[in-house]
């Protein structure tokens, strides 16, 4: 046991001074808290904006050959408002100055957005008194911006080793060339695993504004239920299908390495959160699902020909389209003489058309139809396994309150079920199941 906990901040977590002192009462309550992971600072209310998406506008503006001062003013009254209701002598506004220039002179998207996090970092670190350690010099990726995995464990595992206590922004790295790359949106979530895994954690806990991992978004859902326990599988799922408290990739680190995450809230310290685990041992939970979490905006692509089904290669030709405009496809249900090909919008860029012509030139359809604003829903739970009914519950959920399923597809491990909805009916669909399972 190396009894140490990695805290990782959300930017909810460090919005405002106020948030910044709930942090270091947590930090100061746990000596194993040693290694801390800050995102930018978030939403103070709901009609606020995160520091990221200002940092985004300036980089557009910049584009687009106007000036950032109104849009860094605001950046810049944040951090300097931080600074000066805590008690540090911090010299924030050297900081920024460098960065409203190089950010002005055409610095890149992505050191862009990282500010955020970097001057959020270097504020905590002073304020804890915890070393800061540059994510650019702890995670690297490669030439094609995948993350290098091995490099940075072991300079993560030798930087660290070195220092007691630290703070060590989240959501970006360095490229081969020294350049700074981000992760996706949310990506703060995965530096705190990768640091968990390179020091050799106990724990990687997930400070957020909630009390755990809830059973379907609170935004949607009254007061859902708090998940206790859910396995990495599980909760991969319900993450990628847009259950945003926790971003789908930060699992892999700490899968591998057995580290439990615990996701806590801030603003209620006490609540013990939800505990993320390889496995569950097998309690009375049969037929229960564990939750339910969906995305709108997808675009379904549905190919008829007849006999399609004993046309050898006929998948082969029509996914090689979809790979050649960089499409990555969410689900492929097929009949014997259909299939359908649902892709999220953001994947499709703008290129739908030149793909329907590829499709009609190469793979010589009957018919091409293409629908959009389809929704996908996933119901997840290691639970429904092998218990018989569960796809028929979903379905009369569904039913009984008039939503038209338009497409279901239940992957071989039974632990999951998704089904495609409307875009207008998404929001009734994630209730009707939930008020159907868990009520
Ligand atoms: N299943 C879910 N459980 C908990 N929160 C969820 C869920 N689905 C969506 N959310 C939303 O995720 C938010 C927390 O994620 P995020 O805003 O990224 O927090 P942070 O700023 O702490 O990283 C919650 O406030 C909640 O609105
Ligand atoms: N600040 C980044 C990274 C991040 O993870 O933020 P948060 O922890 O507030 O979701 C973003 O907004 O995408």
């Amino acid at each position: 046991m190396s009894n140490i906990i990695v805290a990782k901040f959300g930017g909810s977590s460090l919005a405002d001074s106020g948030q910044f002192q709930k942090v270091k009462a947590i930090i100061r309550a746990d000596e194993r808290r040693r290694f801390v992971v800050p995102s930018a600072p978030g939403k103070r209310n709901k009609e606020d904006e995160k520091i990221t998406d200002l940092l985004y506008k300036c980089h557009d503006y910049v584009k687009n050959n106007e000036p950032i001062d109104g849009v860094f003013d605001i950046i810049a009254e944040r951090y300097m408002g931080i600074v000066k209701e805590l008690p540090i002598n911090f010299d924030i506004k050297a900081h920024l100055d460098i960065v409203r220039k190089r950010i002005s002179e055409g610095a890149s998207a992505d050191y862009t957005a990282s500010r955020g996090e970097y001057l959020n970092g270097l504020i905590l670190a002073s304020y804890l008194g915890f070393d800061f350690v540059d994510a650019k010099d702890v995670i690297f990726f490669n030439e094609d911006g995948q993350l290098d995995s091995e490099k940075t464990q072991e300079v993560m595992s030798a930087e660290l080793s070195k220092v007691k206590n630290a703070v060590i922004p989240g959501f970006y790295g360095s490229l081969p060339n020294g350049e700074i790359k981000t992760f996706s949106r949310g990506g703060s979530d995965i530096t705190g695993a990768i640091v968990a895994r390179g020091i050799g954690a106990d724990l990687y806990e997930n400070w957020t504004d909630v009390s755990g991992f809830l059973m379907a978004d609170p935004r949607i859902v009254d007061e859902p239920k708090i998940i206790e326990k859910i396995t990495y599988k599980e909760l991969r799922e319900l993450a990628y299908m847009g259950a945003t408290v926790l971003h789908e990739d930060s699992v892999f680190p700490v899968r591998q390495a057995k580290i439990p995450i615990n996701i806590r809230n801030t603003n209620s310290p006490a609540d013990a959160g939800t505990l993320i685990v390889s496995e569950i041992e097998k309690g009375d939970n049969k037929g229960a699902i564990t939750g339910v979490a969906g995305k709108k905006n997808f675009t379904v692509i549905t190919i008829e020909k007849n006999l399609m089904n004993s046309e050898i290669g006929f998948g082969r030709k029509l996914l090689e389209i979809f790979e050649k405009y960089n499409v990555s496809f969410e689900h492929m249900p097929s009949g014997i003489d259909t299939l359908c090909v649902i892709a999220a919008d953001g994947q499709l860029n703008g290129n739908l058309k030149c793909i329907l012509d590829e499709i009609n030139c190469v793979c010589k359809p009957d018919n091409v139809y293409v629908q959009r604003d389809l929704a996908l829903i996933a119901t997840v739970g290691r639970g429904m396994a092998s218990v018989r009914g569960t796809a028929a519950k979903l379905c009369t959920a569904l039913a009984e309150d008039d939503i038209n399923i338009r497409m279901i597809d239940q992957g071989s491990s039974e632990m999951n079920i998704i089904i495609g909805v409307e875009s207008c009916d998404f929001e009734k669909s994630i209730r009707a199941i939930y008020n159907k399972f868990v009520k």
